[in-house]
């Protein structure tokens, strides 16, 4: 599939509440710039995004809107709708407002200001191509599962495992049916792939970068401080010796 009708849900109507009572993560300033400013902006960068809705939340509708088109000069924002109770809620919603015409889409969390115009790109042009894409980082630390009372109960073999990160990519249909599907099925999960997943379809690994973090809590503001004055652009982490890689440079899981 060509990626000649590219366009992307950004959501932003979560509560905030890992960063603390009463803050609205998305407008704290992160180098001066608001978090959601910053993911918007490369949006709006990302050539072959041709447009995007912004997915805020209920009471935030109008002052995102007013925000986004006056201050922050957001030329490609089609819409903003309002989220629901569950991220996954938000993400359909985002959907439902989309174009008729839209072919693949990416989703991807206000939260992470660090993305870069070459990751969206790579992982939608994989979506094209396999039908469904993620951004993901391999996992640094041992990963133990736990047990109850908090006793290890099982350690995951560290090489097959990956942090999942957005954006995510989709021929628009599949990921609407996945979601429709999961409505009706009462499924929920924290990520939209978990959704394609659950249908038994392929979702293809394109290499991250351990600079494009959730903005989650207090500690993930002072380190995305520290990583807008270091390091490059894209810190794209190098494929793991032995990974199975395909022609397009993703990764099969
Ligand atoms: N009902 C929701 C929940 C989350 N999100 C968005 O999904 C992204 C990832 O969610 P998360 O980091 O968990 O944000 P919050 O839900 O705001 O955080 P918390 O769980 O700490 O309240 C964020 O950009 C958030 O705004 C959303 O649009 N609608
Ligand atoms: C979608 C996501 O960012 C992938 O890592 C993550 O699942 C969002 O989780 P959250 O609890 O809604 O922040």
């Amino acid at each position: 599939m060509c990626l000649d009708n590219l366009f992307a849900v950004i959501v932003a109507a979560g509560r905030s509440l890992r960063m603390g009572q009463g803050i609205n993560k998305q407008l704290l300033p992160l180098g001066g710039i608001p978090v959601l400013a910053r993911s918007l902006q490369v949006f709006e960068r990302a050539v072959p995004v041709k447009g995007y809705v912004l997915v805020a939340g209920r009471d935030d509708v109008e002052r995102f809107n007013n925000m986004a088109r006056q201050q922050w000069f957001c030329r490609k924002l089609l819409s903003v709708v309002a989220g629901g109770g569950s991220r996954q809620e938000s993400v359909f919603n985002g959907l439902l407002a989309l174009p008729r015409e839209t072919a693949v889409v990416l989703v991807h969390d206000g939260a992470r200001p660090l993305v870069y115009t070459g990751l969206v790109e790579r992982v939608a042009e994989a979506a094209a191509r396999w039908g469904a894409a993620i951004a993901a980082v391999p996992v640094k630390d041992t990963v133990k599962q736990a047990g109850p009372d908090e006793f290890a109960a099982r350690t995951l073999p560290r090489d097959s495992l990956w942090l999942a990160q957005t954006p995510q990519a989709f021929h628009y249909a599949l990921l609407v049916e996945a979601h429709q599907r999961a409505r009706e099925e009462k499924i929920t999960a924290t990520d939209d792939a978990s959704l394609v997943e659950a249908m038994g379809r392929p979702v293809k690994l394109v290499p991250g970068s351990y600079r494009n973090i959730k903005i989650t809590t207090p500690e993930d503001l002072a380190v995305a401080e520290a990583l807008l004055r270091c390091s490059p652009e894209n810190g794209s982490v190098q494929i793991k010796s032995g990974s199975p890689v395909s022609g397009d440079g993703s990764l099969t899981h």
